[in-house]
């Protein structure tokens, strides 16, 4: 395997699968298959997911909801989807242990940067949920943060589309996808694919990104293992 430690980040959309809300089973149990195949392998495992699936702060706000709170909402929907892996892979009989970044013993550890990476050397895969635990950040940001704090090799962004693309792929048929790319480029041609606060650590801090289509079983493993897929964003 290439990559020793790594942040994978998924996101809570794609959890969805088929669905219109909340968690779709079949994907649930897909995604953690994925997953467990490379922890078999050694590979340290840091986990962060969104929670768009149920719940997005912003969204909330055109529903009358205050910015602050409807950001919480959407970190305990992080949590939500972040119970359901870590039950989906217990059940497949792999180790994990959840943390919050916010306090709620007995649903999560409260996060530390150590006790995390003590849960890697166990061979546990750390989940790490409740985004930063700040209102007014992302979890793609949550998920840059929390790989330089593990100091994972790479950022893994597993995504519903096949890489950084030169526009949205899922509206512009034309959009060509990159090989790689740096992080000042993502940011000159204005590409939506990680908020630039996101970006921004990765860059500052030396984090490498992988942007791939995680929907496709199998390709966790390839990327892990160095295989040409997906974008590699770099500085
Ligand atoms: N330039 C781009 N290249 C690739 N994906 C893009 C780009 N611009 C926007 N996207 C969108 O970003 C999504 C991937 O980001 P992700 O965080 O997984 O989704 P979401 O924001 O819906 O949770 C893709 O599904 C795609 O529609
Ligand atoms: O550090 C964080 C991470 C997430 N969120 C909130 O949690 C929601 C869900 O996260 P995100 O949208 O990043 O999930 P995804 O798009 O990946 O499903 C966001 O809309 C924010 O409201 C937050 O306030 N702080």
């Amino acid at each position: 395997m290439k990559y020793k430690r790594i942040l994978l980040k998924l996101s809570g959309e794609s959890l969805m699968g088929e669905k219109q809300y909340g968690v779709d089973e079949m994907r649930l149990a897909e995604y953690a298959e994925q997953i467990k195949e490379v922890a078999r392998q050694g590979v340290e495992i840091g986990i962060v997911i969104g929670g768009g699936n149920i719940f997005r702060g912003l969204s909330g706000i055109s529903k009358g909801f205050d910015r602050v709170k409807g950001d919480q909402m959407g970190m305990l929907a992080t949590v939500i989807n972040s119970l359901a892996l870590s039950s989906a892979l217990t059940s497949m009989g792999q180790k994990n242990r959840v943390f919050t970044a916010i306090r709620m013993e007995p649903v999560g550890e409260l996060y530390s940067n150590q006790k995390a990476i003590e849960a890697l050397k166990n061979g546990e895969i750390a989940i790490l949920s409740c985004g930063t635990g700040n209102p007014f950040f992302t979890t793609d940001t949550a998920a840059a943060l929390r790989g330089i704090e593990i100091e994972a090799d790479i950022l893994l962004k597993g995504t519903r589309v096949n890489g950084v693309f030169t526009a949205d792929p899922e509206k512009d048929r034309n959009a060509c996808k990159f090989d790689e790319i740096t992080f000042d480029e993502l940011y000159f041609r204005g590409l939506k694919v990680m908020d630039l606060t996101a970006a921004t650590l990765c860059k500052e801090n030396n984090l490498p990104l992988i942007v791939f289509n995680m929907d496709v079983p199998g390709n966790l493993k390839k990327v892990i293992s160095g295989e040409n897929m997906g974008t590699y964003v770099h500085n």
